[in-house]
């Protein structure tokens, strides 16, 4: 829908997605600016990042990932997860280590393979977060390494340059190497 303050779509839509498309999904993978959109709460603080979550939850998501929010610090990005899945809940917080470009395409990178990995684990959430980032990490890094290669070091980076480098980071995808760790939010 939008990232960085500014939406995609036309703002009209954004009822359409908060009242219809939202309750339709099980699982919802919003960046912070989409979370506060769609949930009309700003995420300030981890509280009001679990507090939206739960009003994900209100709406019939059975697992919300917010794939990105500015709770981290200059170097990290913070994701948060909560699922309720057969009476059994779970959240969790990941470290992500931040680059220092903007790519296109992360949100449906990362909702794609959040799913696929959901599913191959019976819908462990954290060990599904877990791979998600560590993939995101390697592909991003490939991506801006064989980018500034390609540049040269005088040419600035372009959407071009930055295209996600995803076939030539097909076993990664396929086997993460395991790196970030997320960790159990109790209550
Ligand atoms: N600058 C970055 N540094 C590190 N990881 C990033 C960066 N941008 C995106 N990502 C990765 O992509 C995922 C999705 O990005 P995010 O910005 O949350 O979504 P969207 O692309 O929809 O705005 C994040 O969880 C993170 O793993
Ligand atoms: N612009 C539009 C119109 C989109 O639909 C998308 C993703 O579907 C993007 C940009 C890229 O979004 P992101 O980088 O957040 O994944």
């Amino acid at each position: 829908m939008g990232d960085h303050g500014k939406m995609y779509v036309p703002e009209d839509l954004l009822p359409v997605y908060r009242e219809h498309i939202v309750p339709l999904a099980d699982i919802i993978t919003p960046n912070q600016y989409e979370a506060e959109l769609l949930s009309g709460r700003k995420i300030k603080n981890e509280g009001d990042a679990l507090e939206v979550m739960k009003w994900f939850h209100d709406q019939g998501a059975k697992t919300v990932v917010l794939s990105s929010t500015e709770l981290g610090s200059e170097n990290e990005l913070l994701g948060l997860a909560s699922s309720v899945i057969n009476g059994t809940s779970t959240r969790l917080q990941i470290g992500i280590p931040r680059l220092p470009v903007n790519f296109t395409g992360t949100g449906d990178l990362f909702a794609s393979l959040l799913l696929g990995w959901m599913h191959h684990t019976d819908s462990n959430l954290k060990k599904s977060v877990e791979n998600t980032v560590d993939t995101m990490q390697t592909i991003l890094r490939r991506t801006l390494d064989m980018a500034r290669q390609e540049a040269g070091p005088d040419t600035p980076l372009t959407v071009r340059h930055l295209e996600l480098k995803l076939v030539q980071s097909l076993d990664d995808i396929r086997s993460p190497v395991s790196k970030c760790k997320a960790s159990v939010l109790e209550n």
